[in-house]
């Protein structure tokens, strides 16, 4: 579908937004869309190679991004000189056409989790770690993998994180395993953002033993045991990978912002970040959509005398599929509004609102477009079983949603002193106005 800006956020979109937002749907839909199934094809099917090449077509896309200036779009102007500059509510816009392809994001050189931990060094690198680290991501060179997940840690509670970090003198000491290390089975993968638990100097504070250290993926010790499958999909090239640290060696210097800080350095990488996951599943809402309403239009699938789209239950589900991706799409550019008016903590709530929401939704979305072409909708014919199995794993990745259902469900529950003493008020004033106008009892509703 051809992009529309939603009427509610035109006003917060610049002149210069509108442009880029053209040109990405452009390069999307002529480009990126059409090579998706190249770069599946391309994926090595031969086991001792699958890992250990990539897709030649990414590097065509992205040399052709890149000349149309299409290129680190997600990167604001705050925290580095040559980001693109746009705001969240407007990368998040195109955030959303970029989640129609596979292939989109990467071209571009906004995928996950790249976009992540460049905005961790450009936001808390010093100036040596840029240079080694950001700017090659910046320019594409290398690829990154952000290690928090641990195997033996029930991980969604961060401060569980038990992979022990030892400092010797200039030298840090790393021993433990990691997993669902996203993009570390990647050959292009040069670096890991790794969080990791502190063994000197250990502060009393729980949130103030996590340390996050910049792993360059060649330090000897490091293993990558396997890749795990999501669905049964193994994602190569990119791969979510079981990593095991033995005695590795990195220098001090390799520490982000100082010991204890790694609490503060991931809770500023995942708010901007779960915006740019919530936009890109929109986007995959939509291209579900799309081939739900061209299959269910097919003239040569017709059922008991009527085209499938003739169906009441189909009509419905195409209504109801609309409602929910536009509504998802209000929920997550308030978010990114409210993240671009004051910053990601003060949009906690509206963040994890979209993490719990747009997920659930889009899995129905494409629940229906996977039904609505029968057997078809759940083989490799069509990209919508890859799509759902991708975007179910979102309920599980950045913290589970019982967990910011629970946070979210504690801080509205912190509201029921204000809530009582406002009742408290109306009731007295109900009385006041009952002996006012001589009503007895309380059965007048
Ligand atoms: C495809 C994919 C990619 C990923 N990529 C990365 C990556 O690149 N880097 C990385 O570090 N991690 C990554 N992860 C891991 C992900 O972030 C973790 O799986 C997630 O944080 C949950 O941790 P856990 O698996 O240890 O679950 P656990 O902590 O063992 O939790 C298990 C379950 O317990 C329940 N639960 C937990 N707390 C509560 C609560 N307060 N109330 C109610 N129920 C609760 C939830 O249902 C939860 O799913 C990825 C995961 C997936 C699936």
């Amino acid at each position: 579908m051809p992009y529309e800006i939603p009427a509610i956020v035109q006003d917060r979109v610049s002149p210069r937004a509108r442009e880029y937002l053209k040109k990405i749907e452009h390069f999307v839909e002529t480009e990126c869309i059409p090579a998706d199934e190249v770069y599946e094809a391309q994926v090595s099917k031969e086991p001792s190679l699958r890992w250990k090449s990539y897709p030649p077509i990414i590097d065509e896309l992205k040399k052709k991004a890149r000349a149309q200036g299409l290129w680190n779009l997600f990167l604001s102007k705050t925290h580095y000189s040559q980001g693109a500059g746009f705001t969240n509510l407007e990368y998040g816009l195109m955030a959303e056409i970029l989640g129609r392809s596979h292939t989109g994001s990467e071209a571009m050189n906004c995928s996950a989790p790249d976009t992540g931990n460049m905005e961790v060094l450009a936001k808390y690198g010093n100036d040596a770690q840029k240079k080694q680290w950001l700017e090659p991501l910046l320019d594409g060179k290398i690829r990154s993998a952000f290690l928090m997940t641990e195997r033996y840690a029930a991980s969604s509670d961060a401060k569980n994180i038990d992979m022990k970090m030892r400092i010797e003198g200039d030298t840090i000491v790393l021993n433990g395993t990691k997993w669902w290390s996203s993009g570390a089975c990647d050959p292009r993968c040069a670096v890991y953002i790794t969080m990791t638990k502190t063994e000197n100097n250990i502060s009393t504070d729980a949130f103030k033993q996590q340390s996050v250290v910049i792993v360059p993926a060649n330090t000897p010790g490091i293993t990558v045991l396997r890749p795990l499958h999501v669905y049964g999909y193994d994602d190569a090239p990119h791969g979510h990978a079981e990593v095991r640290f033995v005695n590795v060696r990195i220098p001090k210097s390799n520490l982000v912002l100082g010991e204890g800080r790694g609490f503060e350095i991931i809770q500023g990488r995942l708010g901007p970040g779960r915006i740019h996951h919530c936009m890109r599943s929109i986007g995959a809402a939509e291209r579900g959509l799309d081939y739900m309403i061209a299959r269910v239009n097919d003239p040569s699938r017709r059922t008991f005398g009527k085209l499938i789209s003739e169906h009441g239950t189909i009509r419905t589900w195409i209504a109801e599929s609309r409602i929910q991706i536009d509504s998802c799409r209000l929920l997550v550019l308030n978010a990114a509004d409210k993240i671009d008016r004051n910053d990601a903590k003060a949009a906690l709530k509206e963040i994890a609102m979209a993490k719990i929401v747009v997920p659930r939704t889009v899995i129905d979305v494409l629940d229906k477009a996977i039904q609505a072409h029968g057997a078809g909708g759940i083989c490799q014919d069509f990209p919508l079983a890859r799509m759902w199995a991708g975007i179910r794993t979102l309920r599980i990745a950045d913290g589970p949603d019982e967990v910011h259902l629970a946070q979210m469900g504690r801080n509205e529950n912190k509201r029921a002193a204000e809530i009582v003493k406002r009742h408290e008020a109306q009731e007295k004033r109900r009385e006041e106005l009952f002996r006012l106008y001589k009503i007895e009892g309380r059965s007048q509703l």
